[in-house]
């Protein structure tokens, strides 16, 4: 079935307008473009709890927040490395002529305003973002064609320390929204692995990002079309073999066994290990040689949070990307960074019974018994609100009955009723809806 919003479901039926002036309008689709979602209050609630929690833990982590344009120049992502990203991006020309694209990703922005921002800003760089995403997939797969993705991002930091900082931010944020070691884990690699084995092969460097993305695709097409693709772009038979062995390998010490004990990738990874056993996340982490991820700009430690029922796609992904500058025409510089997606959370806090129950809430409805009241109402309801109340003003002359069943829509704490005699003597009522409570306050006395 078509992809369906990601949290209530079901693509609404289109509301059938009424007839239409003068004959000649046409009904409009109320449904939002294929591969799209609406985020009614319900879904809006779930969204800024979910994206509450993501800025919540980048401020924890001492990250600035940052945005860029949904739309960007099509160069940024025109790598040529037959990544699916490149694939289906959402690209036209506009106006000017000028070739855009809606972003499918926010590294590229990121390195852009870096670049821009150049000597201005000191390192380490420490930036994060929430921000949609897009992707123009023919609609025969019937998948959305936008998500949000959180995103943090540290510029300057050669070391493992980094990608260590960046992984404990996600397992700050699993903890904070109820998820456990036992319910998701992250697969742990480095590219630095093929990156050894290509060299004992005197595979060029430019066909490094090549082989990385069709590696990537390891479990999603049979592995004698993986074979053929690298033979394609040049691989003997024999580096072939060789790659696709290393990437079978299950330990670390069976990676030391493979590459000797003098090669960075080892020595990156087991550092990464020792980091995260002694900041107390290691539990959440496994070596798994097969991870490479599937953007060819990666260059070291690569990481993606999985749900080890393994019943969803990737939860978040990321790694280092140390020479993605000098693409941009700028000088290099050591990155790292991943991305965490609004959709498959989602999914997996409704398979594990974690979605929040998030209702909306009133402090006050206020209500003029009479109509020529309304204003003294109005009133009432601004000396609760400069004392930081939340009020629903009743806008229009509404039998108490009425008041009643909008009071329990909106979840209002107390009634606040504006009444002829109780204005004159200075008083409003009020009653406490859920206990039915009542009393008069005296107007200077509200709070
Ligand atoms: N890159 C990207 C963009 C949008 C969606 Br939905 N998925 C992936």
């Amino acid at each position: 079935p078509a992809e369906t919003n990601s949290t209530t479901g079901g693509r609404s039926g289109a509301l059938t307008p009424g007839p239409s002036v003068g004959g000649d309008v046409q009904k409009i689709d109320v449904n939002p473009p294929k591969g799209t979602r609406d985020f009614p209050p319900e879904d809006m609630r779930l969204r800024n709890w979910l994206f509450n929690h993501f800025k919540e833990v980048s401020w924890l982590y001492g990250f600035e927040e940052v945005d860029y344009p949904v739309l960007e120049s099509e160069a940024l992502f025109t790598r040529k490395a037959g990544e699916e990203i490149k694939d289906q991006l959402y690209c036209f020309e506009d106006r000017g002529n000028r070739r855009v694209a809606l972003r499918p990703e926010l590294t590229p922005s990121l390195a852009r305003l870096v670049i821009q921002k150049g000597k201005s800003v000191s390192l380490p760089i420490k930036w994060f973002t929430v921000g949609q995403c897009w992707r123009y997939e023919r609609m025969t797969r019937g998948r959305r064609r936008e998500h949000y993705q959180w995103n943090m991002d540290i510029i300057g930091v050669p070391g493992v320390m980094a990608e260590a900082e960046l992984i404990s931010s996600v397992v700050t944020l699993f903890k904070r929204i109820g998820i456990t070691e036992s319910d998701v884990g992250f697969k742990v690699s480095s590219r630095k692995v093929l990156q050894e084995v290509l060299n004992c092969y005197s595979v060029p460097e430019y066909l490094f990002g090549k082989v990385c993305v069709i590696i990537d695709k390891i479990e999603k097409i049979p592995v004698d079309e993986i074979k053929k693709e690298l033979k394609a772009v040049g691989l003997s038979q024999e580096a072939v073999q060789k790659l696709l062995q290393v990437l079978s390998v299950k330990s670390l010490a069976e990676l030391e066994e493979r590459l000797g004990s003098s090669g960075e990738a080892l020595a990156d990874l087991k550092q990464l290990f020792s980091l995260a056993e002694k900041t107390g996340f290691s539990k959440w982490l496994q070596f798994d040689a097969s991870v490479v991820r599937g953007l060819a700009y990666y260059t070291g430690i690569v990481f993606e949070g999985f749900d080890r029922e393994g019943k969803l796609r990737a939860i978040c992904g990321g790694g280092r990307y140390d020479h993605l500058f000098s693409t941009f025409g700028a000088d290099d510089i050591a990155a790292c960074g991943f991305g965490f997606g609004d959709a498959v959370i989602v999914e997996l806090l409704k398979e594990k019974g974690l979605l929040p129950e998030l209702n909306l809430h009133i402090d006050n409805i206020v209500c003029a018994l009479d109509e020529d009241l309304q204003g003294c109402a109005a009133m009432v309801a601004n000396i609760l609100r400069e004392k930081g109340h939340s009020v629903e003003l009743v806008l229009e002359s509404k039998p108490l009955k009425w008041v009643f069943k909008r009071a329990a829509r909106v979840n209002a704490e107390r009634l606040v009723l504006v009444g002829n005699s109780e204005w004159q003597r200075g008083v409003v009522g009020v009653k406490i809806l859920s206990t039915a409570e009542q009393y008069e306050v005296k107007l200077e006395d509200l709070k």
